[in-house]
């Protein structure tokens, strides 16, 4: 058993090439245990690549993971039972039912038949799915799709949970009711990585974060760290003026080089 003092997910040097196209290179992550962990970004920065690594989806092409202080690569099978992850495809079985993929995914993790029956029982009243038990998953809405992941996800009760834009596409009171979740879990000493474009959301949840940009780490800490930054940078700001994470985000991306476009779209209206 790792000593605690480890990192929670910690890379080195982490390179992933598609071809010629490098999406993620020589990338140095480290989220301590029981952090809540925003990894940002822009379109196409390589932040769903990154995931995929940290959760033996995807092979990095060079660099290591380790989490829970032991090394991915090595010890994958062991590890994978400890982590959660919602993928940006979701990765669900169609053809089966609700009730049906999750006690095949308890059942996968290990689970009892009793544990796997109640714990199936209660992710789907938590996530107001018990309604839809005889429909089959591929005839689920996306908004309801995602809410069986993310059940599926933490089924095991995973130390360590990874989120590709957990957000998108579902209601707010689905929305409520995993924020709820995931504030839980943290509360009980887990940690969690999640990707996300509602920067709000990320600011109310996440007390660190880093930034991906163009396969590049450009920014990482706490976000009262990268406030302090951004703002000792700024000059001729009002004094007392909180940054928004929004404005962080920008500001970050606008030093290293991806300001918005000034130009006007004028045959647009
Ligand atoms: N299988 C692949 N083959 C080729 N290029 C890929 C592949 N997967 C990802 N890429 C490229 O790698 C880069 C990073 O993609 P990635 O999906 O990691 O971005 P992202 O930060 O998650 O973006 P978004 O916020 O739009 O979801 C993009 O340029 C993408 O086109």
């Amino acid at each position: 058993m790792a000593p605690s003092t480890h990192a929670a997910v910690r890379t080195l040097a982490l390179t992933r090439r598609f071809g010629d196209f490098t999406a993620v290179e020589d990338v140095n992550l480290t989220v301590a245990p029981g952090q809540f962990f925003g990894f940002l970004g822009p379109n196409g920065a390589g932040k769903s690549t990154t995931i995929k690594m940290l959760t033996g989806l995807l092979a990095p092409t060079s660099g290591t993971i380790e989490i829970l202080g032991q090394d991915f690569a090595a010890h994958t099978v062991e590890l994978k039972r400890q982590i959660g992850v919602v993928p940006e495809g979701l990765a669900l079985f169609g053809r089966l039912t609700a009730p049906e993929y999750l006690r095949f995914v308890g059942r996968m993790y290990g689970l009892d038949a009793a544990t796997t029956k109640q714990r199936t029982e209660e992710l789907l009243d938590f996530m107001s799915l018990a309604d839809q038990n005889k429909k089959l998953i591929a005839d689920f809405s996306h908004g309801m799709q995602k809410k069986l992941a993310l059940s599926a996800a933490v089924i095991h009760a995973p130390r360590v949970l990874f989120l590709d834009e957990p957000f998108e596409g579902v209601d707010a009171i689905a929305s409520n009711t995993l924020k709820l979740m995931l504030q839980g879990m943290i509360a009980r000493g887990a940690t969690i990585f999640l990707t996300s474009h509602v920067l709000e959301i990320v600011e109310r949840l996440c007390t660190h974060i880093a930034i991906i940009q163009r396969g590049h780490l450009v920014a990482q800490g706490s976000i009262e760290e990268l406030r302090a930054g951004v703002q000792a940078r700024q000059t001729g700001e009002a004094p007392g003026e909180r940054l928004t994470l929004e404005e962080i985000f920008l500001n970050v991306l606008g030093t290293t080089g991806v300001a918005p476009p000034e130009q006007e779209l004028s045959w647009l209206g």
